[in-house]
């Protein structure tokens, strides 16, 4: 359902946050009007402040009394980062001790597709959406808190190696194939938002900000045009306004490999400019895959970033050629954390 200004309640659970087994059925959001006396409620900052939602996490994120509150039952700690729609900070559940991520987002800026969507995955590749709770004019939505995420290792090591960068590769064409699948679509894929395990050699996706949902034919339901997502990795149907589906998330994953591969996004080596006219109008960013690489990198490269979705691979087709393009480099022998190397700031 979509929701727009108004307040959010879950369907038959109004009032409470209720606890349930992941159900992961899609959304359960309904929309209901806001009353003078929420609005009054929120004015005055009351105890009385509305608080409800679900937690599919029980055993480590313990709603007392059918409330969830930060400052009560959850302490947040430090901020991560500005996530889309809303800021991300690191939690802890006052009861158990239990750390998470928390991203907290005002009810107009609430995209309900954000759990919509992420409530019906599950998936070694796909972060781990625990709940969400609303609390007054905000959403709270709760996942794992991880070690770092991509951008971050990129900007530690300047650019990867090419054996560590197939093998992030490797993992997000994984977990686009089971999107695709799932007849969702992320439109926000890019190393800020791919998440890393302690070890770093398990990546996830995570911030479903900007998923919409496909039909039957693979084609957004939302059917909205806005440009979603970073400019850089934007795909050229999408800066174009036109019918976009889950092969806007392999331009996008290809986009990310070269930003790992180079250490620079791309197209910002040539242009400051609004890049959309670019994406839209120049060839592939081709020019960009460091001389270095091997042929079947390239050749990955190349059927990712084919301007016409229609002949661009698929999430599934482009694992298996990312797969053979590992096992020829050797497989995965550079360390995650390993010496800097500076940018390939030109060719
Ligand atoms: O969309 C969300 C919904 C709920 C969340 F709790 C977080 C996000 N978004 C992001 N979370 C992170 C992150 C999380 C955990 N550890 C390191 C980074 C990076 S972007």
């Amino acid at each position: 359902s979509s929701v727009g200004d108004c307040s959010l309640a879950l369907a038959g659970l109004r009032g409470c946050v209720s606890q349930s087994e992941p159900c992961y059925a899609g959304p359960f959001f309904k929309e209901v009007k806001r009353d003078e006396r929420e609005e009054e409620d929120e004015r005055s900052g009351s105890d009385s402040v509305i608080n409800e939602g679900i937690i599919f996490y029980n055993e480590k994120i313990q709603p007392v009394d059918s409330e969830y509150k930060e400052g009560r039952e959850y302490i947040l700690s430090e901020f991560i980062k500005e996530g889309s729609y809303g800021e991300v900070h690191s939690a802890q559940d006052v009861n158990t001790g239990f750390k998470f991520a928390v991203k907290k987002i005002a009810m107009k800026r609430f995209n309900s597709e954000e759990v919509g969507a992420w409530s019906t995955l599950r998936s070694p590749c796909v972060a781990e959406l625990f709940g969400v709770v609303r609390e007054g004019p905000y959403v709270l939505l709760f996942m794992d808190l991880k070690a770092g995420s991509l951008g971050q290792l990129i900007m530690q090591r300047g650019r990867l190696p090419e054996d560590l960068g197939l093998h992030y590769q490797l993992q997000i064409l994984t977990a686009l194939e089971y999107l695709a699948k799932k007849k969702v679509v992320h439109l926000d894929i890019k190393a800020d938002n791919v998440l890393l395990s302690e070890d770093g050699r398990d990546a996830c996706l995570c911030d479903f900000g900007h998923a919409e949902r496909l039909d039957n034919g693979g084609q957004s339901l939302s059917g909205s045009k806005d440009l979603k997502g970073s400019e850089t990795h934007m795909a050229p149907e999408i800066v174009k306004g036109e019918p976009r589906g889950a092969k806007a998330d392999v331009w996008s994953s290809c986009c990310m490999f070269l930003h790992m591969l180079s250490g620079c996004q791309p197209w910002t080596r040539y242009y400051s400019c609004r890049l959309y006219l670019k994406i839209a109008s120049d060839p592939p960013p081709l020019r960009e895959i460091p001389p270095n690489c091997s042929h079947l990198t390239f050749e990955v490269l190349k059927a990712g970033l084919q301007k016409d979705p229609a002949k661009r691979s698929s999430a599934s087709s482009l694992k298996e050629k990312t797969a053979r393009a590992l096992e020829e480099v050797g497989g995965l022998v550079s360390p995650v954390k390993g010496p800097y190397a500076e940018p390939l700031y030109f060719p």
